[in-house]
């Protein structure tokens, strides 16, 4: 395997090259209260390569050359082997800690991209909801989630089911509650991580933001809700 330094990876005019979309749209997350406080991201993947984002900086100062590109699939696991890189930035970083959770869903959804948030609205949903699923019905912005996130669109009279996984203490070890939880509703296109955030994976960019766009909504509406004291599963 060569250094890892073929910048040609992620220096692109292109704006929608994934080394230049990931920042502007951890801008935007930022803005939108998902990426604060260096938590949360998203990765890209086209084909067999996947742009990730550091760990532990601040999501909404990330530049192309901090992106780390990976293959996919990645080459098997060997004692003298780690994680394979295609590019590293050339600075002191570390690939996001959610990389072993975006991996989950390549290999168990074929997405291409998955968006983890912060966002106040899913943590304050895993409080409301103390049980192992988020659930609403009976909401237009259903109709904006696909089915696995990747299959076709739910209708409105759909119930949205979205596993509830417990944190651990580092992100890392997320991953195989999470790949059990996806196993175990095939049909969620996310999961929510308890006191924590939420995963949201889809096809492509658009259709993981458009999906974490509609599920942030009802996560917030449903809050408000059950707060209010209303239903938010309909028969
Ligand atoms: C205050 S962030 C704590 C760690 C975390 O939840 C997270 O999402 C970190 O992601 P990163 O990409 O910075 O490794
Ligand atoms: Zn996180």
């Amino acid at each position: 395997m060569s250094q890892a330094t073929d910048d040609s990876l992620v220096i692109s005019s292109d704006p929608l090259h994934p080394a230049n979309l990931i920042p502007e749209l951890c801008r935007s997350f930022y803005n939108l209260g998902w990426v604060t406080g260096t938590g949360g991201g998203i990765c890209i993947r086209t084909g067999d390569k996947v742009f990730i984002a550091p760990s532990g900086v601040q999501k909404e100062r990330i530049e192309p050359s901090h992106i780390f590109v990976l293959p996919f699939p990645q080459p098997e696991p060997s004692p003298h082997t780690d994680r394979v890189f295609l590019r590293r930035p050339a600075l002191n970083l570390k690939e996001s800690a959610c990389t072993p959770l975006f991996w989950n869903s390549f290999d168990l959804r074929d997405a291409g991209s998955c968006i983890h948030t912060h966002s106040q609205h899913a943590v304050m949903a895993t409080l409301l909801w103390t049980g192992p699923v988020f659930t609403i019905s009976h909401q237009e912005m259903i109709k904006g989630v696909r089915v696995a996130g990747t299959g076709h669109a739910l209708s409105y009279l759909d119930t949205l089911v979205l596993p509830i996984i417990e944190n651990t203490p580092n992100e890392e070890d997320l991953k195989d509650s999470m790949a059990e939880a996806m196993t175990k509703y095939p049909d969620a296109a996310g999961v929510l991580v308890r006191r924590h955030g939420v995963y949201v994976w889809g096809t492509d960019w658009e259709k993981a933001k458009t999906q974490t766009e509609c599920l942030d909504y009802l996560f917030e509406i449903g809050v408000k809700m059950k707060l209010a004291g209303l239903p938010t599963v309909l028969n």
